[in-house]
């Protein structure tokens, strides 16, 4: 009787799983696509209203980030022999994910590297730096032509522009990006996939194999045809959600990532 009871429970729980899975994605289909404005507002409004930090919700981001590769490129799938990561960072808050992200990847039993070409004078950004040098984790000093990319690393991470990025690329992002296209080891962008117009996209551009979006995708992810789709950042106040009709779905447990 016992056993007959726990197996109706199990298979009641299983149910409530598929159906708040089925809600959750459903949501999902009405979740809101940003422009660049309104993701720079919120942005704003999270640090001037909301009393957070840039360094507490990038740690938060480059956690989901990290996550989110652990999820799409577990250790047991690589086809490497070592987990080898190439982690490129830009001179913005995108790159501080980027360097976040690689410092729990490292954590996670993952060999990142890091490419940091332009790196701003700000305390942040050289904590940040210090902290994954302390970790070990080697800095290149120049971009690898894409047959090396492709013979040393198993996944790229595109930390170079987020939802600032603006007008023709410049060096030395053009040549590292024109690199990248040509390499065939997946990459997963972080926020944007680096030289996407915000809003538009590139018919030409990277072509990402994973983007992980911070706090809501942006109009732009519309235009993503790569195999996994991931929202992070869970940091986002009800208030907040309600005034920009973020239409967030619901995370699973603890969970600071969710696959879209
Ligand atoms: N609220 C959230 O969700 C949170 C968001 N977070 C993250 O922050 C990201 C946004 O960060 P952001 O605002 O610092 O801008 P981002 O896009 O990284 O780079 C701007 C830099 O790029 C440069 N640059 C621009 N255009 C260029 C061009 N054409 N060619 C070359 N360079 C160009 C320009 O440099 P400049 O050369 O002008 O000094 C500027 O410094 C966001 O996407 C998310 O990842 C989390 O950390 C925390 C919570
Ligand atoms: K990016």
């Amino acid at each position: 009787q016992t056993g007959t009871c726990s197996l109706s429970a199990a298979a009641n729980n299983h149910k409530k799983d598929c159906l708040s899975s089925r809600a959750a994605s459903t949501m999902a289909q009405t979740i809101k696509y940003l422009g660049q404005e309104e993701a720079q507002h919120i942005d704003e409004e999270l640090f001037s209203e909301y009393g957070f930090s840039v360094d507490q919700l990038m740690e938060l981001a480059g956690l989901s980030c990290a996550t989110a590769v652990t999820r799409a490129y577990p250790l047991t799938s690589l086809v490497k022999s070592r987990p080898s990561l190439l982690v490129i960072c830009g001179p913005g808050n995108n790159g501080g994910d980027g360097l976040v992200c690689a410092r729990h990847l490292k954590l996670f039993g993952y060999e990142p590297t890091i490419l940091y070409p332009k790196r701003p004078n700000k305390p942040l950004f050289q904590g940040l730096t210090t902290q994954c040098q302390k970790m070990e984790i080697p800095f290149l000093s120049e971009m690898p032509e894409a047959e090396v990319v492709d013979e040393a690393y198993n996944l790229v991470i595109d930390a170079i522009f987020g939802f600032s990025f603006k007008g023709a690329v410049r060096e030395p992002f053009g040549s590292i990006l024109d690199v990248l296209k040509k390499t065939t080891v997946p990459v997963a962008s972080i926020d944007i996939p680096s030289g996407w117009d915000v809003e538009q996209g590139s018919a030409d551009g990277l072509q990402p194999d994973t983007l992980i979006s911070l706090t809501a995708p942006k109009k732009s992810a519309a235009m993503f045809r790569g195999r996994y789709h991931f929202l992070g950042g869970r940091f986002v106040p009800p208030g907040l959600e309600r005034k920009y009709e973020l239409n967030l779905p619901q995370y699973h447990g603890t969970d600071c990532v969710l696959q879209l």
